[in-house]
């Protein structure tokens, strides 16, 4: 489908979209437009090497914010310290100062009072944020995983692809067998907490222990809150406050994306409070939801090839290639670092693959798809534009809107261009063919979505766009080094990779606001395995016959690319602490 537009041949092409989710009868809301273009810049490319200790330059491009404006954004704004909504940013200045000077004048036995209350109210937001967002462990060896839905035995050779045990970086594993518990119990209580269940207890008046204070905490209507701050409610709670009546309620992620009006006062909120008649119901209802809640976006890729299962996986569109590559990962060593495959399910007419959700667990999260290797044309597509070509019109359409001298003379008369010699030209006008892959999307926090680095061709320019996705947070770019280090191990041990031509397959690189940060492989769509006994090295460049893919090109700019951008990250910081040091 072509969908190109002409706005976005000049400068910095910013979609603001909302971002796209699937409710739970399915009915998904796709983006309307994927792959839009700009014009390409005819820029030398190359990589640029990083000293230690020196400061690195980059190229300014229009692309991304410069530094300056990059500072600040999710590190400064508080975000990282709030549970469901920025409670401590919403809180008025003045009661702040009133934490601060009014627990000095308190007598000795109302502070004991306070702390004992303090205590239980911790206890309380620990087990909310846990049953909202679930928790995450460190492992022994420092590494995390989302606590998702993923169970995964790690055995002793895949401990050997982490890295040094003194890493900070994180990523996301299983629950042990001691988190599974949890989860056991966290299943009941779940399950105790289903509109259905709520709905039969209110029915027999029973009231769940401690639900009260707590459904008042999430409403922000505690007055003895910790802080004695006005926590603004969630803003889907504050929804279903002002229609209480309302006998459903639309839980999508857009409506959680609403703000909270400040003005609003406790006596006006207790008043909405009062009105709803059944509101523990809905609380519970609301409680339910949003562990389910998912921020899933489909970023690039076919339209209407995704959905949402009930149970939050994935579902894409069956491939019996993809399939049976997930298949086959499941047992490799790669396999904590691709989705987990569920199998197969049929809905309706189609047949989907169902797998692991990635962006399950993260909250306005931050997504970046780099499409891998030096090419995304099978050799199998290259034999068959020259035996059987079939003109494309379409993308002879996207090539014009991009770049109406690309086209041949030739395919100027015809109106059309094969698929491969469109995927050829895609290569050669972005970093695909220079650096090993490409930004094919990336979505910020705030959903906007920036699908055009066509004009991204140097590694600086890929530095540029990693510290503008990260906000230049030290954290984040480590993790996301450190993740890509561990690939590149699990990849030297992967028999799937080394037996496998891996063409347009995908890095997905998410994090959020707290700092979680991984990075996956996905699509398999177009990997297939190598004839005979035969097997692949990914890391030299291709030439017909081969099927080499270089993978690893792309992998090794990226971690490249990393480490140059920790590098300006940590300069600038030094930099603003000496700032700060001198002023004082
Ligand atoms: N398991 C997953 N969890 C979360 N998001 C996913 C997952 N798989 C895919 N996505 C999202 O969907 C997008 C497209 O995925 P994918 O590349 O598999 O689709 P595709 O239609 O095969 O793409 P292409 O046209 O490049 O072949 C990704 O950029 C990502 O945003
Ligand atoms: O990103 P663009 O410029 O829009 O171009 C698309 C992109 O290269 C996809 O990877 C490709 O699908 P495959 O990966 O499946 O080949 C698709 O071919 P298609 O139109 O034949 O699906 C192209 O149209």
């Amino acid at each position: 489908m072509d969908m190109t537009d002409d706005n976005h041949m000049e400068g910095m092409e910013t979609e603001t979209e909302s971002k796209q989710t699937m409710d739970n009868d399915f009915s998904a809301i796709l983006s309307d437009e994927m792959h839009q273009h700009m014009a390409i810049s005819e820029k030398p490319s190359g990589c640029r090497e990083v000293r230690v200790r020196s400061r690195p330059r980059l190229k300014s491009t229009k692309s991304f914010p410069p530094y300056s404006q990059c500072i600040g954004g999710l590190g400064e704004d508080g975000e990282g310290n709030n549970e469901l909504n920025s409670e401590s940013s919403n809180m008025p200045r003045e009661n702040r100062n009133e934490v601060a000077h009014g627990t000095e004048r308190k007598e000795d036995f109302e502070l004991k009072a306070r702390c004992a209350r303090d205590e239980v109210k911790a206890k309380w937001r620990l087990r909310r944020k846990d049953r909202l967002w679930g928790s995450h462990e460190v492992d022994t060896d420092g590494w995390e995983r989302w606590s998702g839905k993923r169970r995964v035995e790690e055995s002793g050779r895949e401990r050997e692809c982490v890295l040094p045990p003194n890493s900070e970086w994180k990523h996301w594993r299983g629950r042990n067998s001691s988190s599974e518990i949890d989860g056991k119990e966290e299943e009941d209580e779940e399950r105790k907490r289903s509109p259905v269940a709520e709905v039969e207890k209110e029915g027999r008046g029973e009231t769940p222990e401690g639900e009260d204070e707590e459904a008042e905490e999430l409403l922000g209507l505690r007055e003895d809150s910790t802080t004695h701050e006005w926590v603004s409610p969630h803003p889907i709670l504050s929804k279903l406050l002002q229609s209480s009546s309302s006998s459903s309620v639309n839980f999508s992620s857009a409506e959680s994306d609403e703000v909270v009006s400040e003005g609003e006062d406790v006596g006006s909120k207790r008043m909405a409070f009062r009105k709803c008649r059944s509101w523990k119901t809905y609380l519970t209802m609301m409680h339910w939801s949003l562990r389910r809640q998912s921020s899933w976006v489909q970023l690039a890729g076919h339209q209407g090839t995704f959905q949402l299962s009930e149970g939050g996986e994935v579902l894409k569109l069956y491939s019996e290639v993809e399939a049976k590559c997930l298949d086959c990962l499941m047992r490799d060593s790669l396999r904590h670092f691709v989705p987990q495959y569920h199998g197969l399910v049929t809905k309706g007419e189609h047949c989907y693959i169902r797998m692991e959700d990635l962006l399950s667990g993260l909250r306005k999260p931050v997504i970046m798809d780099c499409k891998m290797g030096v090419r995304t044309y099978q050799e199998e597509e290259l034999i068959k534009a020259r035996t059987n070509a079939t003109l494309r019109s379409d993308m002879y359409q996207k090539m014009m809107k991009i770049d109406p001298s690309a086209p041949s003379e030739e395919e100027h008369e015809q109106g059309g261009v094969t698929k491969c010699r469109y995927l050829q030209w895609r290569d050669t006008t972005s970093s695909t063919s220079t650096l090993g892959f490409r930004i094919e999307g990336i979505m910020m926090e705030d959903g906007s979505v920036h699908r055009d680095f066509r004009k991204i061709q140097t590694l600086a320019e890929v530095t540029e766009a990693l510290l503008f996705i990260t906000r230049r947070q030290l954290e984040i770019l480590k993790a996301y080094h450190s993740r890509l280090l561990a690939l590149s191990d699990a990849l030297k041990n992967s028999l799937f990779f080394r037996t496998h031509e891996v063409i347009g397959s995908s890095l997905l690189f998410v994090h959020d606001h707290s700092s979680k940060a991984s990075v996956w492989m996905i699509d398999f769509a177009k990997t297939t395995p190598v004839p005979d006994a035969s097997q692949l090295r990914h890391n030299v460049p291709w030439a017909e016959g081969s099927r080499e893919d270089g993978y690893l090109i792309g992998l090794t700019s990226l971690i490249t690319s990393l480490s140059q951008a920790i590098s300006v990250a940590s300069w600038q910081q030094e930099d603003s602490c000496g700032e700060e040091k001198s002023v004082a």
